[in-house]
């Protein structure tokens, strides 16, 4: 997977921009404030339909313009296509792939990206929705069936919630068992894939790990399943679990068993590393699991996604640069960073902003 272009029209501090990223490393740099962050925000938007930095559209359109518009051309395979996303202040985004408009639940896994931001470290220290959604975009990036499942089920837990809510206002008993099969349905796949990614994951993150510190402390991820020891994903489990949850969720109003629930723990050495682990621990486990979602990706798709890393100078020091910079170049993966000139040795192409 490469990014051939990336255009930004009236988004952030761009009027109208255009840069041809090299198809190894390109490295942004410019002083604080000329847009740097702008343009890895802008091209993991394109990839996921979100931005890392905000949840609010309007943030992203250029001040005191009514729209702005995100241009992707990349390669996938042989093929070039391009992905363009129009924000609008008055009615929302569309997003087309090469001028025919798609939904977003389709935009997910064409464009395929892994970020890394000096805010991962709140992968680790962060709530458990960070996690959740750490590995659910790794694999509805492979997987649309997984995307789909995802939001099937977070709509029935919503409908679900409802439908507690009501019965406290009207002081009925709800009927819960519709969306009890919904969830449950959709849980026990959901929590199949993300334990046989999380498989997939623990016996190439070591591998990382020992590449990037040149020791051979062991990193390994556990699934935490809300309500077992042991992580269970047949429905029956499921539906006998809401089912003797039901009075309690009726009292708080929520649904307190599903994959919303779960968590991730990170263990260095079989201990959380969230516990025992030092901030350089931390960033290089973190750093671990990137490559190896680049490495899932690519078993996955047989292509490597596009690399963003945004400011990472602050994050790795200059043996884990050399060390991320000689596994980027072997492995022909092509990367977008920002920072300054030096931070890998001169590598690369640099685009100066500002
Ligand atoms: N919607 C917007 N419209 C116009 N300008 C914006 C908008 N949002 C942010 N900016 C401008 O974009 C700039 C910030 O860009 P960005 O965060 O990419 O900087 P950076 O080069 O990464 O800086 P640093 O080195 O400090 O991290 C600021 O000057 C800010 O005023």
């Amino acid at each position: 997977m490469k990014c051939k272009s990336l255009r930004l029209i009236q988004v952030r501090s761009f009027q109208d921009y255009k840069v041809e990223p090299s198809p190894g490393l390109t490295l942004f740099t410019g002083p604080n404030g000329s847009g740097k962050t702008n343009l890895i925000e802008a091209l993991s938007y394109a990839s996921t339909g979100k931005s890392f930095r905000t949840g609010s559209d309007g943030e992203i359109i250029g001040l005191g313009e009514e729209e702005g518009t995100i241009l992707v051309d990349f390669e996938a395979g042989k093929t070039v296509q391009t992905i363009k996303i129009k924000l609008t202040r008055s009615q929302g985004k569309k997003i087309f792939l090469n001028d025919t408009a798609i939904r977003k639940k389709e935009l997910l896994g064409l464009f395929r990206t892994v970020l890394f931001t000096p805010d991962e470290l709140q992968l680790i220290k962060g709530a458990p929705q960070l996690r959740r959604r750490f590995l659910d975009m790794e694999i509805s990036q492979v997987s649309p069936r997984y995307y789909e499942e995802f939001l099937r089920c977070t709509r029935a837990v919503q409908q679900r919630n409802s439908a507690l809510k009501n019965a406290q206002l009207t002081g009925r008993k709800p009927d819960l068992d519709i969306w009890d099969m919904q969830i449950a349905a959709s849980a026990s796949y959901l929590v199949r894939k993300r334990l046989e990614t999380i498989d997939q994951m623990n016996r190439m993150v070591p591998a990382m790990e020992e590449r990037l510190t040149g020791n051979k402390e062991s990193l390994s991820i556990r699934y935490i399943q809300q309500g077992s020891d042991s992580p269970r994903y047949d429905m029956e489990w499921f539906l006998e679990q809401l089912s003797r949850r039901r009075e309690e969720d009726a009292r708080f109003c929520h649904t307190s068993l599903g994959p919303h629930r779960d968590d991730l723990r990170f263990l260095l050495n079989g201990l959380d590393i969230s516990a025992y682990g030092s901030q350089g621990q931390q960033r290089t486990a973190i750093l671990s699991m990137k490559l190896s979602e680049m490495e899932f990706i690519r078993k996955e798709t047989g292509e490597y996604p596009v690399l963003l890393l945004d400011d990472i100078g602050s994050e790795l020091d200059r043996s884990r640069r050399a060390a991320l910079l000689s596994f980027l170049t072997e492995q022909d993966i092509q990367t977008l960073v920002t920072g300054t000139e030096k931070m890998f040795e001169g590598e690369g192409k640099v685009v100066a902003l500002g």
